[in-house]
């Protein structure tokens, strides 16, 4: 029976995937983690750990690093809440375009006024009047799951698109409406649009990629959403356009102290996932890949391993083997195996960077001599034994 902590609530959609062999602990020992925004920095995993799942996108709140070091696999569940943020970064782009947060603002104070409601609305709203989305240029920062998704979306809005994105897959390339123009520069997207949505991971290379440079030769009066991670954009430079009025807008879906109670800033309180709908999605997609790495060994979705996979086990036991990715490893694995009289029914070896991944189907028992002279092997990050029991 394997145990995993959920950091998270975790919708039960997905707790119903891990079957019977994998239950939910809440103790401090345990064989994997499912977590969504749970800053996992700050805790010292279980001795016992072998995957960490992020039902979700970003695993910056992960120790991707520490977790590769001591062979631990971290996976996410990529896609699953795209259409969910896709859907805010919408709702987000109309509540700037129509200054509907000031708006319904403000007629809410006309409760208990002894004034016709009515009449004052009419009066009025033209303090509010907006602009429509339709003809307007956008960009799209990031083309991944949820750029492309936001792209395709705007564009049927009726919106001149750009998208910028460096490292686009040929996956996402695929999926992107060719009338979607290519931009190669992220200063040009700013000084050409009226939006810009941000929708990139949050990694050493991404910080403040919404800087003061950026900003000081945007098109006036553009309007800035980041629902992806707040460290994206530099907080000084943007609070100091929003309050010269060069940026008329911006909206964050990770707001902090520094950003709240400022005019023209919308705060949202991370929402960009929570749909019952994405909760679901996440939760599922994470526990077929948790449990599919305990009880198979195989890899996917994962952010620090290869992909690899051998179906589920046939065999009397498969051998999970994270290794360095250096010469001669499988040479000597296998060496190892057949002086141990162990026959090799069928094997895969991936590997990512510096580690790679080597499992082994074998038609033996393989005892304990053998586990641990395996993890005697130089460049042998870790051993597991899985024993078919059916
Ligand atoms: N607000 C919320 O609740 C949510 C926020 N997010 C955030 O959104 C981010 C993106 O999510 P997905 O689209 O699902 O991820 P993804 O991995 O599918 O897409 C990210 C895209 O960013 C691109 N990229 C990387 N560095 C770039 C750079 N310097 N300039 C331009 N593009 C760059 C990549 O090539 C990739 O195509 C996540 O990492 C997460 O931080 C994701 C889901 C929910
Ligand atoms: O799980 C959540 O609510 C946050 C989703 C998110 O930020 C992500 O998937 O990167």
């Amino acid at each position: 029976m394997y145990k995993i902590k959920t950091f998270n609530k975790i919708a039960k959609e997905g707790l119903t995937q891990l079957g019977e062999n994998i239950r939910v602990d809440k103790g401090e020992d345990y064989d994997g983690v499912i977590l969504r925004s749970y800053n996992l920095h700050e805790e010292k995993l279980s001795d016992n750990c072998k995957v960490v799942v992020r039902a979700g996108a970003g695993v910056n709140n992960v120790p991707v690093d520490s977790c590769t070091e001591k062979g631990i696999v971290v996976m996410n569940t990529p896609g699953a809440n795209a259409n969910a943020v896709k859907e805010l970064v919408i709702a987000s782009l109309i509540m700037t375009a129509r200054n509907l947060d000031k708006a319904t603002d403000w007629v809410q104070t006309l409760k208990d006024k002894n004034v016709d409601v009515a009449k004052t609305v009419e009066k009025e709203k033209s303090n509010f009047k907006g602009n429509e989305l339709q003809g307007k240029r956008v960009g799209v920062i990031g083309l991944g799951a949820i750029g492309v998704l936001v792209a395709n979306a705007l564009y049927e809005l009726g919106m001149e698109v750009y998208g910028y994105d460096p490292y686009l897959s040929i996956e996402h390339a695929w999926s992107i409406n060719k009338n979607i123009n290519r931009s190669y520069d992220i200063e040009r997207i700013f000084q050409r649009c009226d939006f810009v949505t941000i929708h990139v991971p949050l990694l050493e290379s991404t910080k403040n990629l919404v800087n003061e440079q950026v900003l000081r030769n945007a098109k006036d009066g553009i309007k800035v959403l980041n629902l992806a991670r707040g460290g994206l954009v530099d907080e000084d430079a943007i609070l100091k356009a929003v309050e010269d009025g060069s940026v008329s807008y911006y909206v964050t879906d990770i707001p902090n102290e520094k950003v709240l109670g400022k005019e023209n800033v919308i705060c949202i309180p991370h929402l960009g996932a929570s749909t019952v709908e994405s909760e679901a999605n996440c939760a599922v997609m994470a526990g077929k890949e948790i449990r599919d790495f305990l009880e198979n060994g195989n890899i996917k979705n994962s952010v620090n391993f290869p992909e690899c996979d051998l179906g589920a086990m046939v065999s009397n036991a498969r051998i999970c083997i994270i290794h360095k990715n250096v010469p001669n490893m499988v040479g000597q694995i296998s060496s190892l195996l057949a002086s141990n009289d162990v026959n090799i029914a069928n094997m895969i070896n991936k590997s990512r960077g510096e580690n790679a991944y080597t499992m082994i189907d074998v038609d033996n028992d393989v005892n304990d001599y053998i586990e641990k002279t395996l993890k005697e092997v130089e460049g042998v990050t870790s051993v597991r034994i899985l024993k078919n029991d059916k």
